[in-house]
């Protein structure tokens, strides 16, 4: 780490710890000593160049990726030392960026929320009113629930994807690229919905985008990774006014209106 990170949210709990996270996939060294925190209710934002590691990040707090060092931990609970059970995978929610493949297509919308409430009794009847409730929270109707998600546009499966990460009631969502797949008025729709729902729910969050200005609309802190290694740390407004890392000031520099940053290659 250098001096640039400021650490964030000191004084509240800490949901997401990730201490001197090392990971390589053979001789490529992907991850180097990440280290940072994502405290409750805020959303962190990750941006950074393709191949700078941050859906390697998102896979290794998901339990996808095995580190080769350092330690994840969430509500204090080591996850690099802990047996993922259905429980603990349960406890962190991905919203994967292709909202065309991310839902199963065999079950209906209310079944794949009903599965998400309650795997033990993914029964739609029992769960009507939950169901309902958790499409409402995405500005969908109740009567969706009975549709398949081929019948839905990008934006509107996005949102469903929210509501399916919503009904597990995780410690943190994960939101890698939600956005990247759709065209710009439907980005602005589904970032409106997250941005709700942070609110109202108190979400914790790891938002994962290349896009700088997604980033600025939706986060309360901002981590850049620069060839797997977290170069700068900050509040949002600090990061974007006050860029401490040459790095950082370089990406900002690349895209004076705060839009998609250029990508390595
Ligand atoms: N399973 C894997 N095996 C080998 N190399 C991998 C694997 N997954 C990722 N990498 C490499 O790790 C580096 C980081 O990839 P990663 O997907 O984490 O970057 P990223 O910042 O999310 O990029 P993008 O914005 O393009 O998704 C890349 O060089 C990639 O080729």
């Amino acid at each position: 780490m250098t001096d640039a990170i400021q650490k964030a949210g000191a004084g509240t709990t800490t949901v997401l710890e990730v201490q001197d996270l090392d990971v390589a996939f053979g001789k490529h060294h992907v991850l180097k000593e990440v280290s940072l925190t994502v405290p409750q209710g805020r959303t962190l934002g990750l941006v950074g160049e393709s191949g700078s590691g941050k859906s390697t990040l998102a896979k290794a707090i998901v339990g996808l990726v095995k580190p080769a060092g350092g330690r994840i931990l969430l509500d204090g609970v080591d996850l690099t030392h802990t047996k993922r059970t259905v429980a603990v995978r349960r406890r962190v929610q991905m919203i994967p960026q292709d909202p065309y493949s991310s839902l199963n297509p065999r079950m209906t919308i209310g079944e794949t929320l009903a599965e998400a409430l309650d795997p033990r009794r993914a029964s739609v009847k029992a769960h009507r009113t939950e169901i309902e409730a958790l499409l409402n929270r995405v500005a969908l109707d109740g009567e969706v629930a009975a549709r398949h998600p081929q019948e839905f546009s990008g934006g509107q499966r996005q949102r469903i994807a929210v509501a399916r990460a919503l009904a597990v009631r995780p410690a943190l969502i994960i939101a890698d690229e939600v956005t990247s797949a759709l065209d710009t008025s439907v980005q602005a729709e589904v970032l409106g919905v997250l941005r709700e729902l942070r609110r109202e729910l108190d979400l914790t969050m790891l938002f994962i985008s290349h896009d700088l200005a997604v980033v600025r609309h939706v986060c309360d802190e901002v981590a850049v990774l620069k060839d797997g290694e977290l170069v700068e740390l900050a509040a949002r407004d600090a990061l974007f006014g006050e860029p401490r890392h040459p790095y950082t000031r370089l990406l900002l520099d690349s895209v004076p209106d705060g839009g998609p940053l250029r990508t390595a290659g």
